[in-house]
């Protein structure tokens, strides 16, 4: 695995897989790395004859500057994970790289309603950020396939819409929420809970399946109001949302019909540390 630092010395090594039969798959991550990252490094390496992973841990995407300091940084450990899994490049660029004219920009990204609904409601200019750094990316690799992960839901919406907009040449993968044996999502952030913490945490879990498995016999608004029930019962400090939406447009569904494609999403908050995860219904 080649360690890269430098856009201009990852685009020179890029180039020989730019032509040909060659392709490039790219999975941009924040670092901190899991089993569920290494899935989209795997689907990568089957499906690509170079795989680029990127860990930029992104100051633009962050609505709240103690998640930012405090977020995981594990990189011995990462750059392990990644040569053992036959990673191609690894690209660890600096913030002065990826944004060599500081943070100030008039760019701003016509998300719509995706800047406004649940995540973006909840983490202002969240997806502004993360819209500048995944173009910006995107530009510096121009990977042929992108892999990202269902468990960022809405994140994988806004991508699609970027690449949609900028028509970027390129197919985003999206790659199923890999969980822990109990059902709790893998995250990078779990590293911030304590033991007793990471055990309270599948109740995330536990209450979109309580929400899945009942939504046919009960209203949506009993489903819900439970559901945060049994959040706060296992310890959760504050519940952001817990909402039933339509997989497409995320509007929200206030009567389940078994043709609507469906996603239950949640947010909540454990031990100051703010855990995301979500569930598709058919
Ligand atoms: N459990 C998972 N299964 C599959 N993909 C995942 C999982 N967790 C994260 N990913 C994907 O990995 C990519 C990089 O995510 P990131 O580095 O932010 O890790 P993370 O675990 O989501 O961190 P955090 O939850 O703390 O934000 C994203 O596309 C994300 O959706
Ligand atoms: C896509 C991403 C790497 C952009 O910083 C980040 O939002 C993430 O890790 O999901
Ligand atoms: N995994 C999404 C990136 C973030 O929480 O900022």
């Amino acid at each position: 695995m080649i360690i890269i630092k430098e856009i201009a010395a990852l685009q020179k090594i890029l180039l020989s897989y730019l032509s040909g039969e060659k392709s490039i798959g790219f999975v941009p991550t924040m670092g901190a790395l899991h089993s569920g990252h290494l899935r989209l490094v795997s689907e990568s390496i089957h499906q690509n004859t170079c795989t680029v992973v990127s860990i930029f841990v992104n100051p633009a995407q962050f609505n709240d500057q103690k998640d930012y300091e405090k977020y995981p940084k594990t990189l011995e450990a990462d750059i392990y994970k990644l040569e053992q899994a036959g990673t191609t490049i690894l690209f660890l660029p600096t913030v002065e790289e990826i944004y060599p004219n500081g943070f100030e920009t008039n760019l701003h990204y016509n998300l719509g309603k995706l800047d406004t609904l649940l995540e973006g409601f909840y983490r202002p200019g969240h997806f502004q950020g993360v819209c500048r750094v995944v173009h910006r990316l995107l530009e510096i690799v121009k990977p042929h396939h992108l892999y990202m992960g269902q468990k960022d839901y809405q994140q994988c919406m806004v991508v699609q819409w970027l690449i949609k907009e900028f028509h970027l040449p390129l197919v985003l993968h999206i790659t199923p929420t890999e969980r822990a044996a109990n059902g709790l999502a893998l995250s990078s952030r779990n590293l911030r809970l304590s033991a007793n913490g990471l055990e309270k945490a599948v109740a995330i879990f536990n209450a979109l399946t309580y929400i899945k498995k009942n939504l046919t016999t009960l209203p949506i608004n009993t489903l819900k109001s439970n559901a945060i029930s049994s959040l706060l019962e296992a310890g959760f400090d504050k519940i952001d949302y817990i909402s039933i939406c339509h997989a497409t447009t995320l509007n929200e569904i206030n009567n389940y019909e078994t043709n609507i494609p469906t996603v239950i999403l949640a947010a909540a908050f454990l031990e100051n540390v703010r855990l995301i995860d979500n569930m598709l219904v058919n």
